[in-house]
């Protein structure tokens, strides 16, 4: 098999990963210092002088990241205490050796997934370094934001699965399959409601999707949805025997509208019986703007609990049952913000590789879990998803995501030279998603 590409990186003047580096993630640094600037009150009122002093010292620690960033200085190694600090220090190492002498790693010569993570996790650095705010997450308020702004679409999703599940057991395999088939896409155009993508700005769902589906179904480039049904259906006919489980894991993405689209779908699979556990995969650190830590995973359940709508508080009353009864468990493991290849988890985080490998089905939601699955690397576009994932095997998998970022594999002959012509930013507009299925085998 021929050698994996390069990796997209700042160096390729006039790259999505160029501008990103140059405008947008400075934007986000700048937002993050902003918001800091904001909660001065706040800190002084919950910590007195020492909250103020510590918001000082984690504005100027960003403001030097920002001028690192934009004047494109070297890689330097994370010096505070927490577990995945030699991980990344280890990394760096790495790329100075990849970098074969062409210079230290720097935010515009080194890879783009490298340097955006690095971005990330300085940034909590820049907390951790500074009790007590150390457990503030800047990236909160907009988190919250988005959610409250996205109510009615979320009302409407909420309303349309509890519909749904009150003649669930009533449903034909046809009918069951053409409802799947409607909330696998929800969760897909859910990915849009990304704050990484928009620098922070709104990026709530405003309308419901629901009624959209059919209009957007020519904006899916890859859709592999009957080999997720196959999978699923074939396992739930070996299921009525006690023993064999229907297990599917759901590597999380955006909170907000996305994560209710995906519980919604989750919720789905259980009450359908298509799986028998559902396990979620969250972040254990503030990561790419709107990305679910377990905080946002338990606010979200706690908030839709006390919603004053009917659907909304059942779901959330439902929801919180199933992780109650063990038929959905929440992880969190700091593999999934590291910056590494999906293809080198086997080594960096082998316990992590083991859980997947006992999955019947992977679903990896979004944009970032496709650049980590397929390398963030110069593929072809008609490279087989197979071989991109360069060994990546746990167990059948299937990307859903809307594409932000110049990568796509999978594509028939001329597609993606095709969409090319009749709109330049289909790779980096969030207009055009897939439903990439990879059997694994
Ligand atoms: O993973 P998500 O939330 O779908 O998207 C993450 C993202 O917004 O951040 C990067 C650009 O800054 C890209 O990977 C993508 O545009
Ligand atoms: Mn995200």
């Amino acid at each position: 098999m021929a050698a994996a590409p390069v990796s997209l990186s700042g160096r390729f003047k006039g790259s999505f990963a160029y501008f990103t580096i140059k405008d947008r993630l400075p934007q986000i640094l700048t937002r993050v210092i902003d918001t800091l600037h904001r909660h001065k009150n706040e800190f002084f009122e919950k910590h007195g002088e020492k909250g103020v002093e510590a918001e000082k010292r984690a504005i100027s620690f960003l403001s030097k990241l920002r001028n690192e960033l934009q004047t494109d200085k070297p890689m330097i190694p994370l010096n505070d205490e927490l577990p995945d600090t030699p991980i990344w220090n280890q990394y760096l190492e790495y790329q100075r050796n990849v970098s074969n002498g062409n210079g230290q790693p720097s935010w515009f010569q080194s890879p783009w997934l490298y340097v955006e993570c690095y971005m990330y996790r300085r940034i909590h650095e820049a907390l951790i370094h500074n009790p007590p705010i150390d457990d503030f997450d800047p990236f909160m308020e907009a988190k919250i934001q988005s959610f409250f702004e996205s109510q009615q679409a979320i009302i409407a999703v909420c309303t349309y699965l509890q519909e749904l599940l009150k003649n669930i057991e009533d449903l034909n395999e046809n009918q069951l399959k053409e409802e799947f088939f409607k909330l696998l896409q929800v969760s897909l155009w859910g990915n849009r409601c990304d704050l990484s993508i928009s620098a922070g700005e709104d990026n709530s769902q405003k309308s419901s999707l629901l009624q959209s589906l059919n209009d957007f179904k020519s904006f899916i480039l890859v859709d592999d949805m009957e080999n997720l049904w196959s999978l699923l259906l074939n396992s739930k006919k070996r299921t009525t025997t006690k023993e064999s489980i229907t297990r599917v894991d759901m590597i999380l993405d955006n909170a907000g509208f996305e994560l209710i689209t995906d519980l919604v779908l989750a919720n789905f699979l259980s009450s359908s019986k298509l799986a028998t556990e559902v396990h979620f995969h969250g972040k254990c650190i503030p990561w790419f703007v709107s990305d679910t830590t377990k905080h946002d995973f338990n606010w979200t359940l706690k908030q839709l609990q006390s919603a004053n709508h009917m659907w909304m508080s059942r779901c959330g009353m439902n929801w919180e049952g199933n992780l109650k009864k063990g038929v959905w468990v929440y992880h969190d493991h700091m593999f999934w913000t590291l910056p590494h290849e999906f293809s080198s988890m086997a080594q960096v985080a082998p316990d992590l590789y083991a859980e997947l490998q006992k999955s019947s089905v992977i679903i990896f939601k979004g944009d970032l879990n496709y650049r980590k699955l397929t390398g963030d690397r110069k593929w072809e576009f008609t490279v087989p998803f197979h071989q991109a994932l360069n060994k990546f095997h746990p167990a059948p998998l299937c990307s859903i995501r809307t594409l932000k970022a110049e990568i796509q594999v999978g594509l028939k002959p001329g597609q993606g030279e095709q969409l090319a012509t009749s709109e330049s930013e289909w790779m980096i507009n969030g207009k055009y998603g897939i439903i990439q299925f990879d059997a694994s085998v």
